[in-house]
């Protein structure tokens, strides 16, 4: 690389296209010192790129502004008055030629040597004030000095007319002096040495290495501000923002150039950056801004230990939402989703349809739900379709039994626990269902078995849409629908004071009891039935068996038809899962049930089917099942009785006084109402 020689104005020294990775420093002189520079400067060019500005003064400012503009200046390099005024107008590091005693003392004794008869003295021009050591020095040794100050180009030619009046025969002068005296017939040693050019070019090199990483690191700054979802504002110790990125900007709703360096308490007073500056550190809080509701978060920057300004962190809640919500969901297990719909809570019965009409209804509603029916009623499904069908179908629906864990652990379960809450607690603590189904449905199953002090708390949720982890004094915000279930009597419990009235009524906002397999009679335990027998079939083919070996479906639907009209009198206690255990029994069992007649065809055995389904009476003589017939009339009547009875108890909150007004009977009738069979 080589350092060409200076031209008018600014010259750009051996730049090459593939340096641009290296620091860039700019040498600053006229005359004589502009020519050392450069000189000087060559065995550099391969650890820096060199510029040179051949002015001084306000003319040499100018010209570094605009050669900044195009290529960043990194460091300067300047001496003397001239380096001294554009180190005070220039925000770039410049690295000062500074006069040196040794150095001094070899200018002097050059200059000496070339002093005459006539003009016997040395003349010392320096910048700023007259040196008083040089001035001792002159005195000891008596060297004849005359020594001058100047302060700037406008001295200059005063300077030499001095020297010359003083019969100064060779002068050590800065560049512009020493040429002027030059002309004016004197001999002139440049007052800066080598040595010293050399230094302040090391001098340079340090500063714009230290410049470079300096921008380097600000430049990631800003690139990892520029990516932020967030608004980040910084502001100096006036308040004045010097710092933000677009997102701030367009919070602010002004172009981000617009907005450095105006006060932000004035652009945005909602902001309270104020409270940052008196060096307040504080949580994070929720501000309006323009319309917008945002959470801010302020922090003092304090700069070995001074308060030098504040910094501001400006989020959309919207963002912490979503965020939230994924996190929140992601804690859960994904295979806690939702398989049933209400269409799959099958059955044609008056009873089955009102289920799926109340249902569609309540999934239009966010109001907390309590399903009421015996085990196997399909308690779950409908919770699941109402969550399926309402606004939060695509949001977490989580389940708890209720009755299948211990308190401590239901209680944890539900209300998660801060790291170390107990001996044995997982480490970071743990997020409760009811946190994890922030913004879906907690469904609780079983919640008549739930201990009273746990039902204090989940009153507490249910009313404050708070949960506070074990452990924990910090509540945590949730949004849950709750659905709850129980195969118990709530209201009776609450009345011998084994569930809390309080947390009855909140969960019996809409109610929806799941009527069993008997209520729903027969023609749904056939649907039902035959709908099971199709799905398992349907998933022996997926799984490839052989479907040679199991009989064809219209057989096996044959078959089940037989087993039902025996089961007709059955009350089946299980109901749905009882069903489907039989669907079940019938596949496995199915050529065990079917013996060759003597003509070779195949017919089911009523011996064998009684053998497998012992719950299945033996089809019965006329007259014999008339009686049953009429039984079964009277059990149909009993349970229409006892179903009103519950009904009006239920409509009433299981006041058994007022059922028994409403009813018109005693309560020794309704009691028995109730319990018979
Ligand atoms: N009407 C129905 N139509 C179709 N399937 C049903 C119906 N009712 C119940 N089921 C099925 O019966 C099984 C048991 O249902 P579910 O778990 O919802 O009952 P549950 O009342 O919540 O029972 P438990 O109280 O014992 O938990 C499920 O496989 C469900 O699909």
């Amino acid at each position: 690389m080589e350092v060409l020689p200076a031209a008018k104005g600014s010259v750009e020294v051996g730049l090459l296209p593939d340096v641009s990775h290296l620091p860039h420093i700019v040498t600053v002189g006229r005359y004589r010192i502009g020519r050392v520079l450069q000189r000087l400067a060559q065995p550099w060019s391969g650890q820096a790129r060199f510029s040179h500005i051949a002015a001084s003064f306000d003319d040499a400012v100018a010209q570094v502004h605009a050669l900044n503009r195009k290529q960043p200046i990194d460091a300067l390099v300047g001496a003397g008055a001239s380096g001294a005024w554009i180190r005070e107008r220039v925000d770039i590091p410049l690295a000062m030629v500074e006069v040196r005693g040794l150095d001094l003392l070899q200018a002097l004794r050059q200059a000496k040597l070339q002093t005459t008869a006539e003009t016997p003295h040395v003349g010392l021009v320096t910048f700023g004030e007259p040196s008083a050591v040089v001035a001792q020095f002159d005195s000891l040794f008596g060297l004849g000095l005359v020594q001058i100050a100047y302060q700037g180009p406008q001295d200059a030619a005063a300077c030499v007319q001095k020297l010359r009046a003083a019969r100064v025969g060779a002068v050590v002068a800065p560049g512009l002096v020493a040429d002027l005296a030059e002309q004016a017939g004197m001999s002139s040693v440049l007052l800066y040495s080598d040595i010293s050019v050399r230094q302040a070019l090391n001098d340079a090199m340090l500063l714009a290495r230290h410049r470079r990483a300096e921008r380097d690191r600000h430049q990631r700054l800003e690139t990892v501000l520029h990516q932020l979802q967030d608004g980040v504002v910084a502001v100096d110790e006036r308040g004045r923002i010097c710092a933000l990125n677009p997102r701030m900007a367009a919070l602010l709703g002004a172009p981000l150039e617009a907005l450095h360096g105006r006060p932000l308490d004035e652009v945005a007073p909602t902001l309270g950056m104020g409270r940052a500056l008196a060096g307040e550190e504080g949580g994070e809080e929720v501000v309006q801004l323009a319309m917008r509701t945002l959470v801010v978060r302020r922090a003092p920057i304090l700069e070995n230990g001074q308060l030098t300004g504040a910094l501001l962190v400006c989020r959309d809640p919207a963002v912490i939402q979503r965020a939230d919500r994924s996190l929140r969901a992601d804690q859960r297990q994904r295979g806690a989703g939702v398989r049933w719909r209400i269409e799959d809570y099958l059955g044609s019965s008056p009873a089955a349809q009102r289920v799926r009409q109340l249902a569609r209804q309540f999934a239009a509603s966010e109001a907390t739900v309590l399903i009421l029916g015996e085990s196997g009623t399909g308690k779950e499904l409908v919770a699941q379709g109402i969550h399926r069908a309402g606004s939060r179908a695509a949001q977490p629906f989580l389940a708890v039994n209720c009755a299948a864990l211990s308190e401590s652990l239901l209680e944890s379960e539900l209300f998660g626990y801060e790291d170390g809450a107990f001996t044995g607690a997982r480490r970071g603590g743990k997020t409760g269902l009811i946190e994890a189904a922030h913004t879906g449905t907690l469904f609780l199953d079983e919640i008549g078995d739930m201990p009273l002090a746990l039902q204090s708390r989940l009153l507490r949720v249910l009313q404050e849409r708070e949960v506070l982890r074990v452990g924990s004094t910090t509540p945590i915000p949730v949004d849950v629908r709750v659905i709850a279930a129980t195969h118990a009597d709530l209201a009776a419990q609450v009345e011998r004071g084994q569930f809390r009235r309080d947390l009855y009524y909140r969960l019996a906002v809409l109610r929806l009891a799941t009527p069993t397999l008997q209520q729903r009679g027969s023609a749904d335990v056939a649907e039902l039935a035959h709908s099971m027998l199709a799905q398992r079939l349907g998933g022996q083919a997926l799984q490839g068996q052989a479907l040679s070996r199991t009989a064809s479906h219209k057989a096996l639907a044959a078959m089940l038809d037989a087993v039902l009209l025996r089961a007709q009198a059955h009350p089946w206690p299980g109901n749905v899962r009882e069903l489907d255990n039989w669907v079940e029994r019938l596949l496995a069992c199915q050529h065990y049930l079917v013996a060759s007649t003597q003509h070779g065809a195949a017919e089911l055995d009523a011996a064998r089917l009684l053998e497998i389904f012992p719950e299945c009476a033996p089809l019965m003589p006329l007259a014999a099942s008339e009686a049953a017939r009429k039984s079964r009339l009277k059990d149909a009547a009993r349970q229409a009785e006892r179903k009103r009875v519950r009904e009006v108890l239920e409509s009433v909150d299981g006041d058994q006084g007022r059922a028994c007004e409403v009813l018109g009977i005693s309560r020794a009738t309704l009691w028995r109402r109730l319990n018979q069979a």
